[in-house]
């Protein structure tokens, strides 16, 4: 019997669609073949259920009546396909290879990506969707690696270079997201590798997130093979790469590869380069099993998938496993390799990297950075990860109250999959009741907001964020403040001190805009720490920021000041201390929770003159008069005014002395003095989102 993979039915499908493709696309709710632009696309669509339908229409070939309800992998079909058992013990560690691809965004990692799985045949020229590791929908739209993906790829090693004798090779390799906010995953990812593709820009050389990831991989002590891309590019400047490359991180510039990922130029060079130059997993076949669990997500069909790196030892099919954190035990039901999809080999070996289901009923089971080990077999837990530290909170509310349910559903779903996010409940005067998420930065946030609405159906409200700040009371007491409305000024306590997160920012840009982002750093309340050329035309500057002034709206001042030159990135520093106050805002007298927010001192008649202002724009005329304040405590910092929605009281008045007049004008005052001290104010979603752009200070 053998058993055949997703990558293997989509290889059935692409031989049969043209056969039987009614069937399978009805299957896969395709309504005709011309709108599916390529087998990868049913499949991707359908997941489980072209495979189903393709089992069904062969049912009549193989004269097997009960085909379509034998599981997947207990099926045997080659159709126009050599039948092939990948035998994972074939393997031993000195064959494998695990390497990241890590840059800068849009540096060209998830084309490399593609690049290398087409040249080892794992997916087929031209049926892989472009960035076919890019399998979100967000991440498709956006055209940003959000997750690190793993591929298992197979490749005959044939020069014999240095150190290495040809033979097959089993690579497993990472693409990394290169946006700041998703740095965690990089780190993760680094921790099932032994070295990186560190990728740069043939254009636009060294950037911030450059000198982040070399730093990471270095300090992880990875072999670092240095890639310069794009250099189809008319302005490509290889050589002046290689200096920078040289300067900053020490890089000879005779080991530096030269490729394009988009004409497949110099490719050949990056897998013998990896089988060359990046040593071999080091652990112990015959020791007994240590598993670093690496991710893990939520499957309809299969339930938990946990995404492993085997460190020591074997695992196979059928085995008992225990978690080192939960002691909870599991029976290993399927395992196998991404190659790319989920392909069950029924075994991993030391060093290798694949998944296992073991009928974990949830992803909380499935503790990221978790060592798993043979049950009963009591072994020496892998350092594991330090968690992902949430710098931006923000409240996320059900649009219409009664979804309450239904939001708290899709959340469970989406943290399922994305475990950076934390999520506590809470209610609010304005809101109603909903959750206090935790992200790793404003794109994290925006991302999630996209997938709860996008694959989720939910349609959310998400109040405007906040850092984490902490407040220290004169009794001694502190208090962790990740929701502005928390803070009361009727607890009774004096506030002693105030804390607030920095980062430590780094910023490459053309030496001619340092003077314009110093003083947009120092605007910023920043503290210059370094300052220093990356070459002749390029300087890097190291500032120490409120995390507060960078997460909101730093990024765009900074691309719009150095018209897009400039890069930035920035990892977490130590809290200091600062004056902060709580800035509430109030509509005709009344707090709106859900508005409140917390500010420097400095800052705060500035902040709430913009913010009333954006709340005059986006709020509704009603039929009274709307006071918008800003208020420290009680004194009012701030105040805009809407005026009443005014009826044509006049209008069925023809003629008539002007004391008439006067007298339905009266009437209408006094019918809205009425109303004010009724009536309620509706707020738009947008006001919630006006807070964002007002801490431009
Ligand atoms: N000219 C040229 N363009 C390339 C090359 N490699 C990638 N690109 C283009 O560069 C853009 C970004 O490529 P991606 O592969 O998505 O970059 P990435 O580094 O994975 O991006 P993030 O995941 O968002 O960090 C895409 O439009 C690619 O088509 C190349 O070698 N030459």
């Amino acid at each position: 019997m053998v058993r055949f993979s997703v990558r293997r039915t989509a290889q059935v499908v692409s031989s049969i669609a043209r056969k039987l493709p009614q069937e399978a696309l009805r299957l896969a709710s395709i309504p005709c073949m011309s709108q599916a632009s390529s087998s990868w696309e049913i499949c991707n669509r359908s997941r489980w259920k072209v495979p189903r339908a393709v089992t069904s229409l062969l049912e009549g070939k193989c004269r097997c009546n009960s085909f379509s309800t034998v599981p997947l992998e207990e099926v045997v079909v080659v159709v126009g396909e050599k039948e092939e058992r990948i035998d994972l013990t074939q393997y031993p560690p000195h064959l494998v290879r695990n390497f990241s691809i890590i840059a800068h965004v849009d540096h060209g990692k998830s084309t490399l990506a593609d690049r290398l799985l087409e040249l080892t045949g794992t997916i087929r020229k031209g049926l892989g969707q472009p960035q076919f590791l890019d399998k979100l929908q967000v991440e498709r739209e956006r055209g940003i690696t959000v997750k690190a993906q793993t591929a298992t790829m197979f490749y005959n090693y044939g020069s014999g270079g240095i150190g290495s004798s040809p033979g097959r090779f089993l690579l497993n390799l990472i693409d990394t997201p290169g946006h700041v906010d998703f740095s965690y995953e990089v780190s993760r990812s680094l921790a099932a590798c032994q070295g990186v593709l560190l990728l740069v820009d043939a254009a636009q050389g060294v950037q911030a997130q450059t000198v982040a990831n070399f730093f990471l991989a270095f300090e992880a002590d990875l072999a670092i093979i240095p890639v310069i891309n794009k250099i189809d590019q008319l302005n490509a400047d290889p050589e002046g790469v290689k200096t920078q490359l040289k300067t900053m991180f020490d890089i000879d510039p005779q080991k530096v590869l030269l490729t394009s990922a988009k004409t497949g130029q110099g490719l050949e060079h990056v897998l013998p380069a990896v089988i060359e130059r990046i040593p071999h997993p080091k652990g112990v076949v015959n020791a007994p099993l240590r598993m670093l669990l690496l991710d893990s997500y939520y499957d309809e069909y299969k339930g938990v998938i946990c995404h492993v790196a085997i460190v020591d030892g074997v695992l196979k099919r059928g085995e008992k496993i225990e978690s080192a954190v939960t002691r909870q035990r599991y029976d290993v039901m399927d395992i196998g390799i991404l190659y790319p999809e989920l392909t069950p080999t029924g075994i991993l070996l030391t060093g290798q990297v694949g998944y296992v289901v073991s009928g974990m009923r949830s992803t909380h089971e499935a503790r990221i950075g978790d060592t798993l080990y043979q049950a009963s077999m009591v072994v020496e837990p892998l350092p594991g990860f330090k968690p992902a530290k949430h710098m931006v909170f923000a409240g996320v509310y059900p649009a219409d109250g009664s979804d309450y349910d239904a939001l708290c559903h899709a959340i469970e779903r989406l943290t399922c999959n994305d475990a950076s996010v934390s999520v506590t409940k809470e209610s609010s005067g304005a809101l109603g009741i909903g959750f206090r998420c935790g992200f790793l930065g404003l794109l994290h946030m925006d991302v999630f907001h996209q997938r709860l609405e996008q694959e989720h159906g939910a349609q959310v409200i998400t109040t405007t964020p906040t850092v984490p700040y902490i407040f220290e009371y004169a009794d001694g007491s502190k208090l962790n403040v990740q929701n502005p409305a928390a803070l009361t000024s009727n607890s009774g306590k004096r506030i002693l001190t105030c804390w607030e997160p920095t980062v430590m920012a780094t910023i490459i840009t053309p030496s001619e805009y340092v003077g314009s982002l110093m003083t947009l750093c120092s605007e910023r309340r920043g503290q210059q720490i370094e300052y220093s050329f990356v070459d002749g035309q390029r300087a890097m500057l190291k500032y120490r920021l409120p995390l507060c002034e960078v997460v909101i709206d730093f990024y765009n001042e900074l691309k719009s000041i150095t018209s897009g030159y400039a890069s930035f990135d920035y990892e977490e520093a130590e809290y200091q201390s600062s004056d902060l106050v709580k800035l509430d805002v109030l509509l005709n007298g009344q707090a709106v929770d859900a508005l409140a927010t917390i500010v420097h001192r400095s800052k705060a008649h500035r902040i709430g003159r913009e913010l009333c202002d954006k709340l005059k724009n986006v709020l509704d005329r009603q039929m009274f008069e709307v006071a918008i304040q800003a208020a420290i405590g009680s004194k009012v910092v701030a105040r805009e005014t809407i005026p009443a929605m005014r009826k044509n009281v006049l209008a069925k008045c023809y003629g008539g002395d002007v004391s008439r007049k006067r007298k339905l004008l009266e009437k209408q005052k006094e019918g809205k003095k009425r109303m004010k001290r009724v009536g309620s104010v509706d707020i738009p979603q947008e006001a919630f989102h006006s807070l964002l752009k007002t801490s431009k200070v």
